[in-house]
């Protein structure tokens, strides 16, 4: 395995129900944990890392929709979800003495500071880990495009994806455990043939913007690391 790593700096958008492990809803710490020490370990070979985390272990705002209620209350709701799980995540990375920051999309200056690009870039030039929380800010999207979005404004060389699953299979490996994982595609191959490990705004911001994308399994120790040394199980998204 080489030494150096592939990338100088990344956006991991990190799967927000992982981090329930077998709870079922919430956050279990230990999971938080394993995770900050995946970011220390990238940290470590000289990698800068900035961060979205999903909401998806606490609220997602389909389940207002799908009950009726407001979708952009639900929205709100999910977002505010993935400030929680960002404050966790820099608790755990404090604890292992990693310098992190968080930085909301939507304005809660007693708890965190809000997004700007200037700060963002300056933080991640210092060399702080960057947590985006509060996704997009918007309604109707997701923590993907979140992260597709700030992955393209800090001038990012890939898009991580940590997810439930090893990469990008030909259907979900879930529903179809024959499924035959992929180890390259391009962008227009996973639109084209709608691969939906991602959202397609995702995808499509990435694209435009020549981020490869990264899909591996975020509960593997180690796996992030060993990818950015140009090993480790993972589907890359790049351009054709
Ligand atoms: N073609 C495919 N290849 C791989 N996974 C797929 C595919 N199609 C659907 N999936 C599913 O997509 C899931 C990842 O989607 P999703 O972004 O919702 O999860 P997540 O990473 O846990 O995000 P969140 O942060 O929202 O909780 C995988 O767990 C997998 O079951
Ligand atoms: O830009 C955004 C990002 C997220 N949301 C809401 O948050 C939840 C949780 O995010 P996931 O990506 O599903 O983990 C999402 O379902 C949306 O309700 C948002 O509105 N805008």
């Amino acid at each position: 395995m080489s030494d150096a790593p592939i990338y100088k700096r990344v956006l991991l958008k990190a799967s927000g129900e992982a981090l329930m492990g077998d709870q079922g809803f919430g956050i279990d710490v230990s999971v938080v944990d394993r995770i900050a020490a995946d970011i220390a370990e990238a940290k470590a070979l000289g990698v800068e890392v900035g961060v979205v985390i999903g909401g998806g272990n606490i609220f997602r705002g389909v389940a207002v929709a799908s009950k009726g209620g407001d979708r952009v209350t639900g929205d709100h709701m999910g977002m505010l979800a993935t400030v929680i799980n960002s404050l966790a995540l820099r608790t755990s990375l404090s604890k292992i003495s990693v310098d992190a920051v968080v930085l909301s999309a939507i304005a809660m200056p007693e708890i965190c500071e809000s997004f700007s690009q200037r700060q963002a870039t300056a933080y991640m030039d210092q060399g702080k880990v960057v947590i985006f929380a509060g996704g997009t800010g918007n309604p109707f999207f997701t923590t993907d495009s979140a992260a597709a979005l700030r992955a393209a404004e800090i001038g990012a060389d890939a898009l991580f994806k940590g997810t439930q699953v090893d990469g990008i299979y030909s259907a979900d490996p879930k529903i179809h455990p024959d499924a035959m994982r992929y180890e390259r595609l391009t962008h227009k191959q996973v639109l084209d043939q709608g691969l939906a490990v991602m959202d397609t705004t995702a995808v499509a911001l990435a694209r435009e913007n020549n981020i490869p994308i990264i899909v591996y399994s975020i509960h593997e120790d180690g796996e992030f690391a060993k990818i950015l040394l140009g090993k480790g199980r993972c589907t890359t998204v790049s351009g054709e």
